[in-house]
Order: C-alpha cells, then sequence, then structure tokens
C-alpha cells in the first residue's frame, strides 16, 4: 500500500502552486521575462508539436538544470524570469512547478490542462525543429 498515491501528490501540488489557464498563459507568451518551459518527454514533442518559444527541459532532468550548483546546470534558469511550464493534461507540471518552488524559483507556476488545453484552445503551436547533422 502505498503512502500516497499520485492524486494526492497533484492536489497537494495544485493547493500550493500557481495555476495560469490557458488564457492567461496566453497573454504571456511573448511577454519580456516570461520563459515558457515544456517538460514532455522529446517524443511527446515530435509527435504533437511545441509551443513557439518554449524551452524544452525534460521532467527527469530539470531538477538538475534548475540548480547551478549541478554539473548539468542550464543557464536558461540563472535569470530572474517567470517561470511556466506545461506538459501534457497538467498533472506533471504540476508536480514539477511544486519542485522547483520547493527548489526556491520564485516565480513559477503551470498551465491548467497542459498543451492539449492549449492545442484544443487554437493557441500557437509549430512542429518541433529536427536537429540536422552535418
Ligand atoms: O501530462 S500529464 O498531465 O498527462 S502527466
Amino acid at each position: 500500500m502505498l503512502k500516497k498515491g499520485y492524486k494526492q501528490l497533484v492536489d497537494e501540488a495544485f493547493a500550493q502552486i500557481k495555476t495560469y489557464s490557458v488564457a492567461e498563459a496566453l497573454t504571456k507568451l511573448d511577454q519580456a521575462g516570461v520563459q515558457f518551459i515544456d517538460v514532455r518527454d522529446v517524443r511527446e514533442l515530435e509527435r504533437e508539436g511545441v509551443i513557439p518559444g518554449a524551452f524544452h527541459a525534460p521532467r527527469g532532468m530539470i531538477e538538475f538544470w534548475v540548480d547551478p550548483d549541478s554539473p548539468y546546470f542550464r543557464p536558461v534558469f540563472e535569470d530572474n524570469k517567470e517561470f511556466i511550464l506545461f506538459c501534457a493534461a497538467g498533472w506533471r507540471s504540476a508536480l514539477t512547478t511544486k519542485t522547483l518552488q520547493d527548489m526556491g524559483l520564485e516565480r513559477v507556476a503551470h498551465i491548467e490542462g497542459g498543451f492539449g488545453a492549449w492545442k484544443a484552445a487554437g493557441a500557437p503551436v509549430q512542429e518541433k525543429e529536427v536537429k540536422k547533422i552535418v
């Protein structure tokens, strides 16, 4: 028997994090000082598309990419931006937003319903660029 199931974890995260509707997030898409963060798996990006300008930080690595003391640190996280996370449907991003908040990021939020809701609302989507190996 688990001490906590996924539902409890997600509900606890929802209670402690900021959640933007798609409409609210859309107003922030091109805003200076705001960075969208896509925490989905790369295969989902290839299959479903991406939000223009979003930085891909897979959930599996994100704690290591955010922490400047980690050998995997990514400079995109060093600025004092607002980070808006999303996944496919809003559960992984809720857990990840809670984790980044626990790590000390002050302006972090996620998008309700994730990329699925974003796409369904007709918000901007583009194909993932395929990197050519030369
Ligand atoms: O992306 S997810 O909300 O289905 S975990």
